[in-house]
């Protein structure tokens, strides 16, 4: 009996230890946002004659992201996706705001040689790009095991891939005018998995690591002018994901653009949204692993995502 009150006890003390840990943890964390937030505002970026190219921008999130941007002024917006009647309308829609100029390209973003070609064509046709949001995504649903290779190849090449080629091609300008800003649109699926998506996890886990990559980099080369920021929203209202029927701490797609443009200019390096999904990394990182599971479970997201891959 004694051994077992003894581990008890042990186990008590570690267990408020850690709880008392966390609890200053999110206190620093909470002091930190505040100073964070106050010296930033002071140093608020514009957008307002800003050249924006955006992939994906014939729909969701991307589409919201051209308006918002209008709406601020940007000088110049770019829009890239493959459906040339959906892209034509939002360039209609973001002339109608404001003084905006707009142009739309047909290119499909898994196609590197496509991305290369396109980008060029940009570059002669409006100039340079000062802000380019790597917004276009795809997703399948499906186990590993149901889910077809050439799927799983388009997926990294959509989602992650392309973020390298349209990157690779506008960082040196940006680098010589000592001018420009690096969006990636990632997901909260790029911190934490939920099942029947791992082509799309993968994608998203790879483009957290690859803006990481980019700041450190950059910043290293000092090239301090440059700004890399990571978006990454949870479930968003769109096509993408419209037969998860996920209701709770679901975003718009407008919420997301509004909070995207508010971080750019207020030069934030990584935005996870709804702000809830920062409690993700304590699960994670402090408690038992199997707190998230649980956390999934009881909340319906495991039964949700089963009715999406079903569906699909
Ligand atoms: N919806 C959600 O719950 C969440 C979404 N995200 C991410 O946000 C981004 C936007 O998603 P969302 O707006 O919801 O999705 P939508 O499905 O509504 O839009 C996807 C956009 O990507 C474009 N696209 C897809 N494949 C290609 C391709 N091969 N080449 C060029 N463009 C392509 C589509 O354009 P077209 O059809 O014209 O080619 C479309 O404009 C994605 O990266 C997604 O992963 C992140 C978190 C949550
Ligand atoms: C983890 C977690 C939740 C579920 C999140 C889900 C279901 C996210 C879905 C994200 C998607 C679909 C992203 C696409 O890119 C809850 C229930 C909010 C509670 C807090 C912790």
């Amino acid at each position: 009996m004694a051994p077992f009150l003894t581990r008890l006890l042990k186990a008590l003390c570690e267990s408020s230890l850690r709880i008392l840990l966390l609890f200053f943890v999110v206190l620093f964390r909470s002091c930190q946002f505040v100073c964070v937030r106050v010296l930033r505002a002071e140093r608020r970026k514009s957008v307002s004659g800003e050249t924006v190219l955006i992939t994906g921008a014939s729909r969701g999130i991307g589409r919201c992201l051209a308006l918002e941007f209008a709406k601020h002024g940007a000088d110049t917006i770019v829009l890239w996706g493959r459906n040339e009647e959906k892209l034509s309308s939002v360039k209609k829609e973001v002339e109608e705001i404001g003084t905006s100029r707009c142009h739309f390209y047909r290119c499909d973003v898994g196609d590197r040689q496509q991305v290369y070609r396109t980008i060029q064509k940009v570059q002669e046709d409006v100039g340079t790009i000062t802000i380019l949001v790597n917004n276009a995504g795809v997703v399948h649903g499906g186990t590993l095991l149901e889910t077809k290779d050439d799927k799983i190849e388009e997926t990294l090449r959509v989602n992650t891939l392309s973020h390298f080629w349209t990157t690779k091609s506008v960082l040196p300008t940006m680098i010589a005018r000592r001018r420009g800003h690096v969006v990636g649109i990632a997901s909260t699926l790029g911190l934490f998995a939920l099942p029947g998506v791992s082509d799309y996890v993968t994608s998203k886990f790879s483009l957290v690591g690859f803006y990481e990559s980019l700041a450190v980099e950059l910043k290293q080369q000092g090239h301090r002018d440059v700004g890399v920021m990571c978006v990454c929203p949870g479930h968003t209202t769109t096509d993408m994901f419209k037969d998860l029927t996920t209701q709770s701490f679901s975003l718009t797609p407008q919420q997301v653009a509004e909070q995207t443009i508010e971080a750019v200019k207020t030069n934030q390096r990584r935005v996870i949204l709804p702000r809830v999904m920062h409690l993700t990394w304590i699960l994670k990182s402090w408690l038992p692993g199997s707190w998230m599971w649980n956390t999934l479970y009881v909340t319906g997201a495991l039964k949700d995502m089963e009715k999406f891959c079903t569906k699909r």
